[in-house]
């Protein structure tokens, strides 16, 4: 068979190590061609393809370096009109892929749903940072990018007790908490906001004049997709061209300044951004996505077409893409994790 591997939406550690795992196992175990496709779905939909062929030679050494070797885009759209659906399928014929492997989140999930309707076989690799992918309880990327914000939540801690400050850091992580929950316990945040808990300012101001009295400084995590009851969304930017145009970010200033008028301690806010997307991944997550990468060769071989790889109750399995596109996993509010931080005395606003 001949393969193609595309990575798409926003970047992650873990990719390399998928991409990896399933080139060798398809070349060694499945007797297969593979060929990677550049920047995601956006390889496909020019006149010509932009792809390379990719051997055991090109795939060794990268398991544990972050990002893509492939590259991505997280705004390139293959279902904008029936013209860029003719062409990918153009160039799909033209390379003579059986399948594409397409290794993404929520997102790339929905556009190898949509391709797939129009005959292009894929198989799906769940990978975000966001951990926001239906039927799939960790995508790789996620545990990376929990390790960055706990270190960095660990950093602003020194400083806070220093200055007797109340300290915001914002997440990234979309429409999801997953990010801001797990970091904020692993660091030990006083208040922990989520995108699916709407906040009153006036219980966050109780719980930073509490801790004025005590402890003198309060460490507050909240996740880019958190909004004040009865407030907006705070979005950073517009991508016109993009399926998905918000790109969220900036909520923690602006609850800096929600904050500041009622508070006699100086509030300052850090905005993690892109930085939690970077680095090496985690053996953790090296872990995962070798067995991700792996169980995508198999359901290559096996003719399984149309499903994604998962994990669920620890078990690597898969699921129909169609059943994981246009579809978010967000955290439920009786989630184990919100009610031990409840019962531990975090504020969730
Ligand atoms: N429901 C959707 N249907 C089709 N395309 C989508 C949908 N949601 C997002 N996209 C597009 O899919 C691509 C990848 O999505 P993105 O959210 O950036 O990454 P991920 O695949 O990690 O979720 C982007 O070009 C995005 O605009
Ligand atoms: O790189 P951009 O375009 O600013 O996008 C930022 C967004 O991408 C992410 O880092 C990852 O999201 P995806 O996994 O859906 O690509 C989000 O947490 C964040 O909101
Ligand atoms: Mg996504």
């Amino acid at each position: 068979m001949r393969v193609g591997v595309l990575t798409g939406g926003g970047d992650c550690p873990g990719l390399n190590a998928v991409i990896r795992a399933v080139t060798k196992s398809l070349i060694h175990h499945g007797q297969c061609e593979v060929l990677g496709i550049a920047d995601g779905f956006e390889g496909l939909m020019g006149a010509a393809p932009r792809t390379r062929a990719l051997g055991w030679e090109q795939v060794s050494g990268i398991l544990h370096v972050g990002g893509t070797l492939l590259g991505t885009s997280n705004s390139a759209n293959p279902l904008k009109d029936a013209a860029t659906l003719e062409q990918v399928g153009r160039n799909v014929r033209a390379l003579g892929l059986d399948v594409v492997v397409a290794i993404g989140g929520d997102g790339t999930m929905s556009q190898a749903y949509g391709l797939a309707q129009v005959g292009l076989a894929c198989v799906g690799v769940p990978k975000t940072i966001d951990n926001d992918i239906a039927l799939c309880e960790r995508s790789f990327g996620f545990d990376t990018a929990v390790a960055t914000v706990t270190d960095a939540l660990r950093r602003i801690e020194s400083t806070a007790y220093s200055h007797h400050r109340v300290m915001i850091v914002e997440t990234m992580g979309r429409h999801a908490g997953w990010l801001a929950l797990e970091s904020g316990i692993a660091g030990a945040a006083d208040v922990i906001l989520l995108p699916e808990i709407d906040y009153d300012l006036r219980a966050v101001i109780e719980r930073c004049r509490e801790r004025e009295q005590r402890q003198r400084y309060t460490i507050i995590c909240i996740g880019e997709g958190a909004k004040e009851r009865g407030g907006a969304l705070t979005v950073r930017e517009r991508i016109a061209h993009s399926p998905d145009p918000v790109r969220l970010g900036g909520v923690g200033h602006v609850l800096r300044e929600q904050l500041q008028p009622h508070l006699a301690s100086e509030v300052r806010a850090t905005v993690l951004g892109h930085v939690q997307r970077g680095g090496d991944p985690t053996p953790f997550d090296r872990v995962l996505a070798t067995r991700f990468g792996h169980h995508a060769a198999r359901l290559v071989t096996e003719g399984q077409f149309g499903r994604m790889a998962t994990l669920q109750g620890g078990q690597i399995g898969s699921v129909p893409i169609a059943e994981v596109a246009n579809t978010q996993r967000k955290v439920p509010l009786d989630h184990e994790l919100i009610a031990i931080a409840r019962d531990i005395g975090v504020c969730l606003g």
